[in-house]
């Protein structure tokens, strides 16, 4: 994420525009949920719906997510290949070149594949996780900054979801058990407390099947809206 970018999504959300899981709106979506006539649907695509490359441990879990969102306990949360469009009330731009980092891969299944749901009354963020072949560090394994990118991403929309617009300031993470590239994991995140600004989080890799646990960690968002 540029700072220039970062800077005009701060300037925005100074402004007023609203981040999804902003308190002050009843049921905040994304732009393109509410201002349809901005995009055509090949431009915004929602990345966090199951395509060919789903594993079916990948799918299962899903579709275990989706029944429990169906209760109102889970909301799946879509996901878009640039940060801004995130963010209601931005027109998407056909032109734009930024890419959120972990959509900036046009072939599906080779990078982050991978679908959140927020439980809103635990404060959690969960991440299903299917690494791809691109994300390779140890042979056959996940590279450890990839999988503090998919930390960071979901403690921070664990974050945003609570709170408004958030950066990281901290992040610990204690590498348990290598991910193989192609296993289903889970991130677990969630809020632990807030103070003032300080958005303290914390989250659990595990598989698919919970019988591994992979990686814990902890993390430090910083409020940056009022
Ligand atoms: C921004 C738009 C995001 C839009 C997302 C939209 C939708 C989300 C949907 C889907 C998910 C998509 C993306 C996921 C979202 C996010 C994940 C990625 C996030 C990142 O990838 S983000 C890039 C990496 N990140 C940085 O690039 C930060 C560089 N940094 C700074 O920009 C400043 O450093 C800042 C802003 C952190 C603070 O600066 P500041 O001036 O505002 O505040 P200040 O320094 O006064 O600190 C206030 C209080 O925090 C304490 N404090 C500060 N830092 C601390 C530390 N490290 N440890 C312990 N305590 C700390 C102080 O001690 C004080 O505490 P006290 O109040 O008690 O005195």
């Amino acid at each position: 994420m540029g700072a220039t970018m970062l800077r005009s999504c701060a300037r925005l959300i100074r402004r007023g525009i609203a981040l999804p899981g902003q308190p002050q709106s009843p049921r905040p979506l994304p732009c393109c949920y509410t201002t349809p006539r901005f995009y055509s649907p090949e431009v915004i695509r929602d990345y966090a719906m199951p395509n060919a490359t789903w594993s079916k441990n990948l799918q299962d879990l899903y579709n275990r997510y989706m029944e429990g969102s169906q209760s109102g306990a889970w909301e799946r949360i879509p996901s878009y290949n640039a940060t801004v469009h995130h963010i209601k009330g931005v027109p998407p731009s056909r032109t734009r070149e930024n890419r959120l980092f972990t959509r900036n891969l046009d072939q599906d299944g080779v990078g982050f594949e991978y679908s959140m749901f927020y439980n809103k009354a635990e404060r959690r963020m969960v991440c299903l996780f299917q690494p791809g072949p691109y994300l390779e560090g140890p042979p056959g394994f996940t590279h450890g900054g990839c999988i503090a990118t998919i930390i960071d991403s979901t403690t921070g929309a664990g974050a945003v979801y609570l709170c408004g617009s958030v950066m990281t300031a901290n992040l610990t993470i204690n590498y348990k058990n290598p991910i193989p590239l192609g296993h289903v994991v889970i991130i677990d995140s969630k809020v632990e407390r807030v103070e003032g600004r300080k958005v303290y989080t914390s989250c659990q890799i595990r598989s698919h099947d919970d019988a591994v646990l992979h990686t814990e960690a902890s993390a430090l968002f910083i409020k940056l809206g009022p």
